[in-house]
Protein backbone atom coordinates (compact mmCIF):
# COMPACT_ATOMS: atom_id res chain seq x y z
CA UNK A 1 0.00 0.00 0.00
CA UNK A 2 1.45 3.37 -0.71
CA UNK A 3 0.32 6.19 1.16
CA UNK A 4 -0.22 9.76 -0.36
CA UNK A 5 0.04 13.33 1.10
CA UNK A 6 -4.16 13.07 1.05
CA UNK A 7 -4.23 10.08 2.87
CA UNK A 8 -7.23 9.65 5.48
CA UNK A 9 -6.53 6.07 7.20
CA UNK A 10 -9.98 5.89 8.20
CA UNK A 11 -11.42 5.85 4.37
CA UNK A 12 -12.57 2.68 3.18
CA UNK A 13 -9.92 -0.05 3.09
CA UNK A 14 -9.83 -2.54 -0.22
CA UNK A 15 -9.73 -5.94 0.69
CA UNK A 16 -6.39 -6.54 1.12
CA UNK A 17 -5.87 -3.69 3.74
CA UNK A 18 -9.30 -4.99 5.44
CA UNK A 19 -7.56 -8.05 6.44
CA UNK A 20 -4.57 -6.10 7.84
CA UNK A 21 -7.25 -3.62 9.58
CA UNK A 22 -9.01 -6.51 11.52
CA UNK A 23 -5.22 -8.07 12.49
CA UNK A 24 -4.62 -7.73 15.64
CA UNK A 25 -4.49 -3.59 17.01
CA UNK A 26 -2.17 -3.90 19.99
CA UNK A 27 -2.62 -0.30 20.53
CA UNK A 28 0.13 2.54 21.30
CA UNK A 29 3.97 1.95 20.95
CA UNK A 30 6.53 4.09 22.50
CA UNK A 31 10.02 3.85 20.52
CA UNK A 32 12.91 5.43 21.94
CA UNK A 33 15.99 6.16 19.83
CA UNK A 34 19.07 5.33 21.62
CA UNK A 35 21.48 3.71 19.40
CA UNK A 36 24.17 6.78 19.00
CA UNK A 37 27.37 7.31 19.97
CA UNK A 38 27.21 10.27 21.99
CA UNK A 39 30.20 11.77 20.16
CA UNK A 40 29.51 15.28 21.51
CA UNK A 41 28.77 14.14 24.71
CA UNK A 42 32.44 12.46 26.07
CA UNK A 43 33.14 9.54 28.40
CA UNK A 44 29.52 8.15 28.70
CA UNK A 45 26.88 7.29 26.60
CA UNK A 46 24.46 10.61 27.26
CA UNK A 47 21.42 7.85 27.55
CA UNK A 48 22.87 6.94 30.86
CA UNK A 49 23.89 10.53 32.06
CA UNK A 50 22.43 11.22 35.11
CA UNK A 51 19.42 14.07 35.22
CA UNK A 52 17.74 14.24 39.20
CA UNK A 53 19.34 10.94 39.90
CA UNK A 54 18.30 9.14 37.28
CA UNK A 55 19.47 8.18 33.36
CA UNK A 56 18.23 10.36 30.80
CA UNK A 57 17.02 7.27 29.30
CA UNK A 58 14.80 6.42 32.27
CA UNK A 59 13.54 9.91 32.44
CA UNK A 60 12.37 9.67 29.16
CA UNK A 61 11.03 6.01 29.31
CA UNK A 62 9.14 6.58 32.49
CA UNK A 63 7.53 9.86 30.80
CA UNK A 64 6.43 7.47 27.55
CA UNK A 65 4.69 4.94 29.82
CA UNK A 66 2.01 6.44 30.98
CA UNK A 67 1.10 7.33 27.32
CA UNK A 68 1.50 3.56 25.87
CA UNK A 69 0.81 0.16 25.96
CA UNK A 70 4.71 -1.19 25.33
CA UNK A 71 8.28 0.10 25.49
CA UNK A 72 10.98 -0.43 22.67
CA UNK A 73 14.24 0.97 22.98
CA UNK A 74 16.57 0.98 20.20
CA UNK A 75 19.98 0.76 20.63
CA UNK A 76 23.19 -1.47 19.61
CA UNK A 77 23.59 -4.95 21.49
CA UNK A 78 26.85 -3.17 23.90
CA UNK A 79 24.00 -1.26 25.17
CA UNK A 80 21.44 -3.46 26.22
CA UNK A 81 22.28 -4.91 29.47
CA UNK A 82 23.03 -0.99 30.47
CA UNK A 83 20.06 0.35 29.48
CA UNK A 84 18.05 -2.25 30.78
CA UNK A 85 19.44 -1.78 34.09
CA UNK A 86 18.79 1.55 33.91
CA UNK A 87 15.29 1.79 32.89
CA UNK A 88 12.63 0.78 35.61
CA UNK A 89 9.80 -0.63 33.98
CA UNK A 90 10.78 -4.17 31.66
CA UNK A 91 11.32 -3.12 28.12
CA UNK A 92 11.34 -4.61 24.74
CA UNK A 93 14.69 -3.94 22.68
CA UNK A 94 14.85 -3.34 19.24
CA UNK A 95 18.83 -4.09 18.75
CA UNK A 96 20.20 -2.68 15.23
CA UNK A 97 21.79 -5.41 12.91
CA UNK A 98 23.73 -3.03 11.68
CA UNK A 99 25.60 -0.34 14.26
CA UNK A 100 25.83 3.51 13.34
CA UNK A 101 23.80 3.87 10.34
CA UNK A 102 22.03 6.86 12.07
CA UNK A 103 18.53 7.46 13.43
CA UNK A 104 16.42 6.83 10.53
CA UNK A 105 18.05 3.03 10.26
CA UNK A 106 17.33 2.91 13.95
CA UNK A 107 13.50 3.92 13.55
CA UNK A 108 13.28 1.53 10.63
CA UNK A 109 14.46 -0.94 12.87
CA UNK A 110 12.32 -0.12 16.24
CA UNK A 111 9.27 0.25 13.69
CA UNK A 112 9.75 -3.37 12.64
CA UNK A 113 9.52 -4.32 16.32
CA UNK A 114 5.87 -3.65 16.90
CA UNK A 115 2.66 -4.75 15.76
CA UNK A 116 0.83 -1.81 17.36
CA UNK A 117 -1.48 0.70 15.05
CA UNK A 118 0.65 3.66 16.02
CA UNK A 119 3.81 4.46 17.88
CA UNK A 120 5.21 7.71 19.65
CA UNK A 121 9.04 8.13 18.88
CA UNK A 122 11.69 10.07 21.27
CA UNK A 123 15.09 10.18 21.32
CA UNK A 124 16.91 8.88 24.72
CA UNK A 125 17.86 12.70 25.13
CA UNK A 126 14.74 14.86 25.63
CA UNK A 127 13.44 14.29 29.06
CA UNK A 128 10.67 16.92 29.39
CA UNK A 129 8.34 15.66 27.27
CA UNK A 130 5.41 15.40 29.20
CA UNK A 131 2.76 12.12 28.70
CA UNK A 132 0.04 14.46 28.55
CA UNK A 133 1.51 15.92 25.45
CA UNK A 134 2.28 12.35 24.17
CA UNK A 135 -1.40 11.38 24.85
CA UNK A 136 -2.36 14.56 22.84
CA UNK A 137 -0.20 13.94 19.76
CA UNK A 138 -1.99 10.60 19.76
CA UNK A 139 -5.10 12.12 19.27
CA UNK A 140 -3.95 14.49 17.00
CA UNK A 141 -2.76 11.29 14.58
CA UNK A 142 -5.92 9.52 14.58
CA UNK A 143 -6.74 8.48 11.15
CA UNK A 144 -3.46 10.43 9.57
CA UNK A 145 0.02 9.42 8.94
CA UNK A 146 0.92 10.93 12.12
CA UNK A 147 1.27 13.86 13.70
CA UNK A 148 4.63 16.20 15.06
CA UNK A 149 4.85 19.76 16.83
CA UNK A 150 5.89 23.14 15.61
CA UNK A 151 8.25 24.48 17.83
CA UNK A 152 10.15 27.69 17.92
CA UNK A 153 8.76 28.87 14.47
CA UNK A 154 9.52 25.04 12.92
CA UNK A 155 8.25 21.78 12.31
CA UNK A 156 9.96 18.98 14.84
CA UNK A 157 10.97 15.53 13.23
CA UNK A 158 10.36 14.32 17.21
CA UNK A 159 8.66 14.21 19.42
CA UNK A 160 6.46 12.51 16.80
CA UNK A 161 3.49 9.94 16.64
CA UNK A 162 3.01 7.92 13.62
CA UNK A 163 0.93 5.33 11.91
CA UNK A 164 3.60 2.63 12.07
CA UNK A 165 3.04 1.07 8.68
CA UNK A 166 2.67 4.86 6.85
CA UNK A 167 5.96 5.27 8.61
CA UNK A 168 7.68 2.11 7.54
CA UNK A 169 6.69 3.34 4.01
CA UNK A 170 8.15 6.62 4.60
CA UNK A 171 11.72 5.29 5.95
CA UNK A 172 12.01 3.46 3.02
CA UNK A 173 11.58 6.87 0.64
CA UNK A 174 13.77 8.41 3.10
CA UNK A 175 16.51 6.01 2.86
CA UNK A 176 16.53 6.33 -0.71
CA UNK A 177 17.07 9.70 -0.51
CA UNK A 178 20.56 11.41 -0.78
CA UNK A 179 20.55 12.80 2.53
CA UNK A 180 17.68 10.75 3.89
CA UNK A 181 17.40 11.65 7.91
CA UNK A 182 14.96 12.21 10.02
CA UNK A 183 13.74 15.00 7.94
CA UNK A 184 13.16 13.17 4.99
CA UNK A 185 11.46 10.83 6.94
CA UNK A 186 8.79 13.74 8.34
CA UNK A 187 8.60 14.92 4.96
CA UNK A 188 7.69 11.69 3.20
CA UNK A 189 5.27 10.78 5.83
CA UNK A 190 3.21 14.14 5.92
CA UNK A 191 1.76 14.36 9.63
CA UNK A 192 -0.09 16.65 11.10
CA UNK A 193 1.90 19.50 11.99
CA UNK A 194 0.79 21.28 15.64
CA UNK A 195 0.78 25.00 15.59
CA UNK A 196 2.84 26.74 17.40
CA UNK A 197 0.01 28.43 19.25
CA UNK A 198 -1.54 25.00 20.25
CA UNK A 199 1.49 23.55 21.37
CA UNK A 200 2.35 26.82 23.64
CA UNK A 201 -1.13 26.22 24.72
CA UNK A 202 -0.38 22.60 25.82
CA UNK A 203 3.23 22.09 27.18
CA UNK A 204 6.19 24.55 27.88
CA UNK A 205 8.48 25.23 24.85
CA UNK A 206 11.27 23.92 27.39
CA UNK A 207 9.89 20.46 27.51
CA UNK A 208 11.72 19.60 23.49
CA UNK A 209 14.71 20.99 25.12
CA UNK A 210 17.65 18.07 23.93
CA UNK A 211 20.43 17.44 25.24
CA UNK A 212 23.83 16.74 23.62
CA UNK A 213 27.00 18.21 25.57
CA UNK A 214 27.69 17.88 29.29
CA UNK A 215 27.10 21.90 29.42
CA UNK A 216 23.66 21.81 28.47
CA UNK A 217 22.97 19.13 30.97
CA UNK A 218 24.41 20.90 33.28
CA UNK A 219 22.50 24.44 32.27
CA UNK A 220 19.87 22.48 33.08
CA UNK A 221 20.46 21.06 36.19
CA UNK A 222 21.08 24.48 37.32
CA UNK A 223 17.93 25.50 36.37
CA UNK A 224 16.09 22.67 38.43
CA UNK A 225 18.37 23.21 40.72
CA UNK A 226 17.44 27.10 41.24
CA UNK A 227 13.60 26.18 40.85
CA UNK A 228 13.71 24.20 43.90
CA UNK A 229 14.93 26.55 46.69
N1 LIG B 1 19.87 3.33 16.28
C1 LIG B 1 20.60 4.44 16.10
N2 LIG B 1 20.24 5.58 16.73
C2 LIG B 1 21.02 6.67 16.54
C3 LIG B 1 22.17 6.67 15.73
N3 LIG B 1 22.71 7.91 15.74
C4 LIG B 1 21.94 8.66 16.56
N4 LIG B 1 20.92 7.92 17.05
C5 LIG B 1 19.88 8.35 17.99
O1 LIG B 1 19.21 9.46 17.42
C6 LIG B 1 18.91 10.42 18.42
C7 LIG B 1 19.39 11.80 18.03
O2 LIG B 1 20.77 11.75 17.72
P1 LIG B 1 21.90 12.66 18.39
O3 LIG B 1 21.34 13.68 19.32
O4 LIG B 1 22.79 13.12 17.30
O5 LIG B 1 22.65 11.58 19.31
P2 LIG B 1 24.05 10.91 19.08
O6 LIG B 1 24.27 10.62 17.63
O7 LIG B 1 24.16 9.79 20.04
O8 LIG B 1 25.05 12.07 19.55
P3 LIG B 1 26.29 12.67 18.71
O9 LIG B 1 27.25 11.53 18.49
O10 LIG B 1 26.85 13.72 19.62
O11 LIG B 1 25.72 13.21 17.43
C8 LIG B 1 19.55 9.94 19.70
O12 LIG B 1 18.52 9.42 20.50
C9 LIG B 1 20.51 8.87 19.27
O13 LIG B 1 20.67 7.82 20.22
C10 LIG B 1 22.53 5.43 15.06
O14 LIG B 1 23.51 5.34 14.33
N5 LIG B 1 21.70 4.36 15.28
MG1 LIG C 1 24.27 12.25 16.17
Amino acid sequence: MSLTDDDDLSETPSSEDNKAATHSDTGRAGLILAGGRSERFPTIDKALAPLDGAPLLRCVADALSPAVDELIINCRQDQQAAFAKAVDDDPRFAIDPVADRGPLAGLRTALSATEATYAAILPCDMPFVPAGFIEYLFGQAQNKTGAVPCVGGQQRSLPAVVHVRAAAAACETAHNHRDGGLAAFISALDPIVVSERTVTAHVDAKAFTDIDTHEELAAIREVSHRAEQ
